[in-house]
């Protein structure tokens, strides 16, 4: 079913999201050590031990769904369920966009080894991934809202993880519900590593909530 962004979200305890937010870095904190990890199997196991009561504990109330998109006070769009931008979702990296001035969506992204794909680089799924949002963001940014069409990605160049980068979105033309975007994935150094092109689609009663907005 359609998601409708049109209803209204309902609003959070902000401290318990705050410390809902810790909890989800905590746990990219660990997923990080797993990847990592190197110590004897015998802790290995004793550490899962804990993990199981400690999710059992997490499990004893539970949501049908993450937390759901809502407007702040302020106007912004905040998710803090999304797999990528949210920050009470340890799956999100999270990623942190920024509009420009020229009216598209930046964000300064590290990726680290749990995004490994290839040795020593990041997976393309993953820059595919953070690419989906980054140029939705600049679609919303530019009026309209979307999904994902289609999404090109040319891999230029191996994505490091561990080393500060920046990605850019901007939309290059509309035509009714459709709106076409483009983005780049850039060293600190300024290597074009990555770029994308996409078509979003504004879902007819999403181009009729926003009209109304
Ligand atoms: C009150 C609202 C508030 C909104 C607030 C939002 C704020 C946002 C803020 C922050 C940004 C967040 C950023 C998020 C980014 C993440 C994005 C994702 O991951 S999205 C998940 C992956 N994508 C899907 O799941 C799509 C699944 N597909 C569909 O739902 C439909 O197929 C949809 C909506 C894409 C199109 O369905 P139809 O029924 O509206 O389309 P028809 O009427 O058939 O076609 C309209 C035109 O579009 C073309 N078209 C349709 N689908 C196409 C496609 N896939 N590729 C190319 N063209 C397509 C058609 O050929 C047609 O073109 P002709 O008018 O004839 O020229």
């Amino acid at each position: 079913m359609m998601p409708d962004l049109a209803q209204p979200q309902e609003s959070g305890d902000g401290t318990r999201f705050a410390a809902l937010a810790v909890l989800a870095q905590q746990v990219r904190d660990l997923v990080d050590a797993v990847v990592l990890t190197d110590v004897p199997e015998e802790e290995l196991t004793a550490v899962t031990a804990d993990l199981v009561a400690l999710t059992e504990r997490l499990k004893e109330s539970r949501r049908a769904a993450p937390l759901p998109h809502e407007w702040t006070p302020d106007g912004r769009f905040r998710h803090l369920g999304n797999a990528v931008t949210g920050e009470c979702n340890p799956h999100a990296l999270p990623l942190v966009i920024e509009r420009t001035p020229e009216g598209g969506s930046r964000a300064e992204i590290t990726f680290r080894p749990t995004h490994e794909g290839p040795p020593a680089a990041v997976h393309g799924g993953v820059i595919a991934m953070i690419f989906d949002h980054l140029l939705g963001d600049a679609v919303a940014a530019s009026g309209a809202a979307g999904l994902t069409g289609t999404l090109s990605v040319r891999y230029r160049r191996p994505v490091p993880y561990g080393q500060p980068m920046t990605a850019h979105a901007a939309v290059s033309r509309g035509e009714g519900r459709k709106t076409w975007v483009e983005g780049t994935l850039t060293s600190a150094g300024g290597t074009v590593l990555a770029e994308a092109t996409a078509l979003f689609i504004t879902p007819a009663q999403w181009a009729e909530a926003l009209g109304a907005r």
